[in-house]
Parts: C-alpha cells; sequence; structure tokens
C-alpha cells in the first residue's frame, strides 16, 4: 500500500442557488472557491432550471432541508469564511440569520436579489428580512440596484454609492462593497466602505456583456481570501483584480453572452512555464540560424504573455537580452518573467486591442530591412502615424516600425499570436536579407 499525503486547506461555505447553466451561483462560487486553493462546502438554497439566457424556472428547498445542509457542514468543517447568494426566500435569510450569530467565521452577504438576465431570484418581501442578516455580516456586496433597495439612496455615482454605503452600515454590517458595474461610465469603481472610511478599487471597463455570475465569484472569491486568512481590505482588493479578469477572458459558451471565466487566475499560473518555454524554442532558433543581421545596438529580446497577461510581470523575456558575438548571437541569461519592460510594454499595448497576440521581438530598422519588409507580404503599421495600429483587431499588423526619437534607435518590432509563427517570421525576414 502507499502511503498518503494528505493535505490540509481552509475550507468555505457557500450558501446560494444552483444555476444549471454553471455560470453563476453554487457552480460559480465552487469553482472560484478551488481556483483560490480553498475547499468548498457548499448550502443549495434553490434549484434554477437556467442558462447563459436566463432563468427558465426555480424551485426552492424546504427550509428544513437547507437548516440541515447547514448543520452538516458547520458540524463537520472547520469553515473559514462563508458568503451567501441566492436565498430565494423571507424563510431562508430569516433561517440564515437566525444561525449567523453562531458562525465563528466571517460572513460575506451577496444580496442577490434579481439576475444580469433580470429574471427575479428573491421574493420581493424577502427584502426586508436582509436588514437582519446584514446585522450579523461581516461584508455586503450589493450592486448598485440592490444598494438602493437596502438603502433609499439612489446610486448613480461615487458620492451616491458611498452614500447608500454608509446608509447600509446602519444594518450592523462591519463593511458594505458598493459594485459599480451597473453604474455607467468607462472606468467601474467599487466602493468599499467602513466606519472608518471609503476606498475605491478602479477597473477599465471592459467592452463586454458576458458578466452573467459575476457577483457570485466576486463574493466567493472574498470569502476564499478570507478563509485563508487575507484581511478584509486586501481580500476585496485583491478579488476585485480577479473578477476584472475574469470578465475579460470570460468563458464564451452557450447561446447568450457568456459567462465569467472562474479559473482565470489558475489558467495564468498554469499557462507561465509552457509560455516560457515557448520563448526559449525561438531564443533557440534565433541562435541556430544565426540572425546577427538582425539585432539591433540595443540588443535583441523575445517576449511571450501568457494568454491572460495583464502586466509585465505576466511576460516572459531574456535577461540581458540577445546580443551578437564574434560568431553569433547569444542570450545573456536565461528567460525569465518580467525580465523586458520596453518589448513587454508594446506587446501589451497591443493586446489591449489584440489579446490574441502573444509573442513579439525586436529587430534592427535600417534602409536593407525595410526593403524586405516591402517585399515580404505582410502588414506593416508604422508606431505614431496611426493612432492606434492593432485597432483593426481582424488584420492586426505583423510588423511595427518605430522611427524612434533623436538619440534613440529605429526598430521593427514582429508580433505574432503564437511562438512558432513568431519564429518563422524572423527567420523569413533574415532569409531575405542574403
Ligand atoms: C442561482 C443563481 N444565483 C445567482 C445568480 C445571479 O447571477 P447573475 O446576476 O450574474 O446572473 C443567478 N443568475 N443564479
Amino acid at each position: 500500500m502507499r502511503t498518503p499525503a494528505p493535505e490540509t486547506r481552509p475550507v468555505a461555505l457557500t450558501i446560494a442557488g444552483s444555476d444549471s447553466g454553471g455560470g453563476a451561483g453554487i457552480q460559480a462560487d465552487l469553482a472560484t472557491m478551488t481556483a483560490h486553493g480553498v475547499f468548498g462546502t457548499s448550502v443549495i438554497t434553490a434549484v434554477t432550471a437556467q442558462h447563459t439566457r436566463g432563468v427558465e424556472s426555480s424551485f426552492v428547498l424546504p427550509r428544513e432541508e437547507v437548516a440541515a445542509q447547514l448543520d452538516a457542514v458547520t458540524g463537520d468543517f472547520a469553515v473559514g469564511a462563508a458568503k451567501t447568494g441566492m436565498l430565494a426566500t423571507t424563510e431562508i435569510v430569516r433561517l440564515v440569520a437566525d444561525r449567523a450569530p453562531e458562525f465563528d467565521f466571517p460572513l460575506v452577504v451577496d444580496p442577490v436579489m434579481v439576475a444580469t438576465s433580470g429574471d427575479r431570484l428573491l421574493e420581493p418581501e424577502a427584502e426586508q428580512a436582509y436588514e437582519d442578516l446584514l446585522g450579523e455580516a461581516t461584508l455586503a456586496t450589493p450592486n448598485a440596484d440592490e444598494a438602493e433597495v437596502l438603502s433609499g439612496v439612489e446610486v448613480v455615482d461615487a458620492d451616491s454609492a458611498r452614500e447608500a454605503g454608509e446608509a447600509i452600515l446602519e444594518t450592523g454590517v462591519d463593511a458594505v462593497l458598493v459594485k459599480g458595474g451597473h453604474v455607467p461610465g468607462e472606468t467601474v469603481r467599487d466602493r468599499l466602505v467602513t466606519e472608518s472610511g471609503v476606498e475605491t478599487f478602479e477597473h477599465p471597463r471592459i467592452g463586454t456583456q458576458a458578466t452573467h455570475g459575476s457577483g457570485c465569484t466576486l463574493a466567493a472569491a472574498i470569502a476564499a481570501r478570507l478563509a485563508g486568512g487575507e484581511p478584509l481590505e486586501s481580500a476585496v482588493e485583491d478579488a476585485t483584480d480577479v473578477l476584472a479578469r475574469a470578465v475579460r477572458y470570460y468563458s464564451d459558451v452557450g447561446e447568450g453572452h457568456g459567462a465569467v471565466n472562474h479559473a482565470v487566475e489558475l489558467r495564468n499560473a498554469a499557462a507561465r512555464e509552457p509560455t516560457a518555454e515557448a520563448v526559449r524554442t525561438v531564443v533557440a532558433d534565433l541562435v541556430d540560424r544565426d540572425v546577427s543581421r538582425l539585432v539591433p545596438e540595443v540588443g535583441m529580446n523575445v517576449v511571450g504573455a501568457t494568454p491572460y497577461a495583464e502586466s509585465v510581470a505576466e511576460t516572459a523575456a531574456v535577461e540581458g537580452r540577445i546580443t551578437r558575438t564574434l560568431d553569433g548571437v547569444r542570450p545573456n541569461r536565461g528567460v525569465q518573467f518580467g525580465a523586458s519592460t520596453h518589448l513587454a510594454a508594446v506587446l501589451l499595448a497591443a493586446r489591449e486591442s489584440a489579446p490574441e497576440l502573444r509573442f513579439a521581438v525586436n529587430c534592427r530598422l535600417d534602409g536593407a530591412i525595410e526593403d524586405a519588409l516591402a517585399e515580404l507580404d505582410w502588414t506593416v503599421a508604422e508606431n505614431g502615424l496611426d493612432e492606434d495600429v492593432f485597432a483593426d483587431s481582424e488584420a492586426p499588423p505583423v510588423a511595427v516600425i518605430d522611427r524612434a526619437d533623436v538619440g534613440q534607435e529605429a526598430t521593427v518590432k514582429l508580433v505574432a499570436e503564437d511562438a512558432e509563427t513568431l519564429a518563422e517570421r524572423t527567420l523569413e525576414l533574415c532569409d531575405r536579407l542574403e
């Protein structure tokens, strides 16, 4: 017999409805908890027949069955934090409110009332019952509409969000995160209101309607982080960052708008090593072929972004760049994340409009190279001439010329969706020069 090697992880609990479509509810919560490295447990309040287009029907479980699940979980597991989602009825809101004083762990209340699709998930009478539950909670996470129902303050901007948050604090909840997703504007501002003040977390709005499951995922991410021992403010801030990425790289499933990507951080972490390895392969190809002719005075680099990269720290490149030697070219050190700043910034900027681009290399620019570029059947753009050369993401350019300022070296950057294509194109350009 082999010796088992068990691991102990923090335990989180979700008290919510089942979404057969997998984007929201219990399914979103458990996926998010798993992606955060915590063990997820659940108390199901209602079973919805749901997909990416809306809710077909909903069956609320008997109060006793909800209570039995709650007893089963809290009576056995060392729950580190819990969150509530769809509570469906006054009866269930009251049940959780009655049990909450016994909870020796933080409780996040997402006061789910209406789904993104417009379908009601809470009987209207139950809105009042939320007051008692909030009084027992650590954090409430209402969107603008829910904050208005709970506070009577219409949330239309950052000031009214703070006002609504302050009014909700009067229920006795420790903190209120008034979410900004439903407030129009290019920047989404989530405001965390506590007795000691207001903190604002900002993210650029993403041009998608695939936000199904966003509220569930955010509250579950906060609960998972609290279960892991993270303090409230940083748990909230980090969870809003996770959600921004989960929305940008949403799961394109179903015939509706899709759902948020619950596992995006996990996938991003898993993509790091293959990305670094792909950069190493390109570098090896460039060394084998001896691309000296293409190496700029400042040195050459090859950069690879994970499919979800948003920062330089999520791009891999050669530390110390690739430089010419007497008999060829050589990478100065190994491939590391965060090793490129300039080329990584160019790639990240391109990814704003063309997120499918993942690899780039910078090459020398001189007359012969420009002639070779013209001979190749590539779309070549010039930085500084067009507004955003990547804005037409139907056909993003293959090469971008940077004429550079006085005292700086002009270069051409090649970009590609995958490492093989980048290597092929770089070698093709090199071949043309002979
Ligand atoms: C079971 C269940 N719980 C919560 C939501 C809200 O999620 P969303 O507003 O993103 O549709 C939902 N649609 N279904």
